[in-house]
C-alpha cells in the first residue's frame, strides 16, 4: 500500500471513512472537476440562464446521478462535460484537461440509441471505432467489435440493422460502442428511460458487470428521473434544483455496499431513508390536502 501523504491522512480523518470502499473512493484521483459553471443560452426572448455557478469534483471510478425536475438543467450540465455545450463562465476539467469539445475520453450514450439505422450491429461498433482509433489495424478493429458485442451477448446479432432490434437490444448496442472506444469517462443521458421495468433492470446489471470487468476504473454520470435506479448503481446522487439558474440542491451520498443486490438492496435500513430523502427533494407536497 503507497505512504499516504498527511493531506490524505487529514481528509480520511475528516471524512471518518468506514469501509475500505470508502478510502479507496476518497483517494482516488478527481476525474471532472466542474469550476463554477454556469450557461446561458441565447433565446428570442433574450438571455436564458440554465445553470448557475455549478461546482463539483467527481472522482476517478465514481458513479454519479444527475436527478431533477425536467428541464432543470440534467442535460445541459451533461453536455458541459461532454463538450457539446460550452460554459458561458467556468470551466469543466476532464482527464486534467480543460474541456474544450467532444473527445474519445468521454464516450455519450443517449436515451434514444442514436445508432445509425443504415449500418449493421457491427458496422455501428465498428465505424466508432474507426473514427477514434487511427493507428490500429482493422484486424484489432474487429477483435475489440467482438470483444464488446460478446460482452452484452449480442455477438448473434451482429449482422442486423438496428430496425430490427428490440429496445433493449439497441440500447446494449449503444453502451457496446460507448464501451468499445474504452473512453475514461462514460456520459449516460437517461440511458434506460424508454425502457421497460424488467429489460431496465437487466441493464443496469449489464453496466455494473461491464463497470466491474474494468476494474471499476471507468467514472460514469448518468442523467436520471428514476430515484430507484439511481440508488442502485451510484455513489453519489446529484439532486439539482428547478431553473431558471439551477444550481445543485444537495449531493446525497448512496453508502451502501458494493456488489449491490436489487432484491436485497430494498431491504437495507439505510435504503428507505435514502429513498425518502431523495423523494423530499424532489417532491414538495405529499398530501392531498396540499393542492
Ligand atoms: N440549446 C438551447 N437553447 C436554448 N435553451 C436551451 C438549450 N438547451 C437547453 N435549454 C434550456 O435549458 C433548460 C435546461 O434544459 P435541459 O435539457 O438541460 O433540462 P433537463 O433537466 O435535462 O430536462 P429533461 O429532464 O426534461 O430532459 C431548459 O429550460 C431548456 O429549455
Amino acid at each position: 500500500m503507497k505512504n499516504l501523504t498527511q493531506e490524505e491522512l487529514d481528509l480520511l480523518q475528516a471524512e471518518e471513512a468506514e469501509t475500505k470502499e470508502e478510502i479507496a473512493k476518497l483517494l482516488a484521483p478527481t476525474a471532472i472537476k466542474i469550476k463554477n459553471v454556469t450557461v446561458s443560452f441565447k433565446s428570442k426572448k433574450g438571455l436564458y440562464t440554465a445553470l448557475q455557478d455549478i461546482s463539483l469534483d467527481i472522482k476517478k471510478g465514481e458513479i454519479i446521478s444527475l436527478i431533477g425536475h425536467s428541464g432543470c438543467g440534467k442535460s445541459t450540465l451533461m453536455n458541459t462535460i461532454s463538450g457539446m455545450v460550452n460554459p458561458t463562465s467556468g470551466e469543466v476539467i476532464a482527464n486534467e484537461q480543460v474541456v474544450k469539445g467532444p473527445g474519445p475520453d468521454r464516450g455519450i450514450v443517449f436515451q434514444n440509441y442514436s445508432l445509425l439505422p443504415w449500418l449493421t450491429v457491427f458496422q455501428n461498433i465498428y465505424e466508432a471505432i474507426d473514427s477514434s482509433f487511427k493507428n490500429i489495424s482493422k484486424e484489432e478493429k474487429k477483435a475489440i467489435v467482438e470483444k464488446n458485442l460478446k460482452m452484452v451477448n449480442l455477438w448473434e446479432h451482429q449482422h442486423k440493422l438496428p430496425g430490427h432490434l428490440s429496445g433493449g437490444m439497441k440500447q446494449r448496442v449503444a453502451i457496446a460502442r460507448a464501451f468499445a472506444i474504452n473512453p475514461k469517462i462514460l456520459l449516460l443521458d437517461e440511458p434506460f428511460g424508454a425502457l421497460d421495468a424488467l429489460t431496465k433492470s437487466a441493464m443496469h446489471i449489464e453496466l455494473l458487470k461491464l463497470w466491474n470487468l474494468d476494474n471499476r476504473d471507468k467514472t460514469i454520470v448518468m442523467v436520471t428521473h428514476d430515484i430507484e435506479e439511481a440508488i442502485f448503481l451510484s455513489d453519489r446522487v446529484v439532486v439539482l434544483n428547478n431553473g431558471p439558474a439551477s444550481t445543485i440542491k444537495e449531493i446525497v451520498d448512496i453508502p451502501l455496499e458494493r456488489p449491490r443486490n436489487k432484491k436485497e438492496i430494498v431491504h437495507h435500513p439505510k435504503y428507505k431513508e435514502i429513498h425518502d430523502k431523495l423523494l423530499s427533494l424532489l417532491i414538495d407536497k405529499f398530501s392531498i390536502s396540499d393542492y
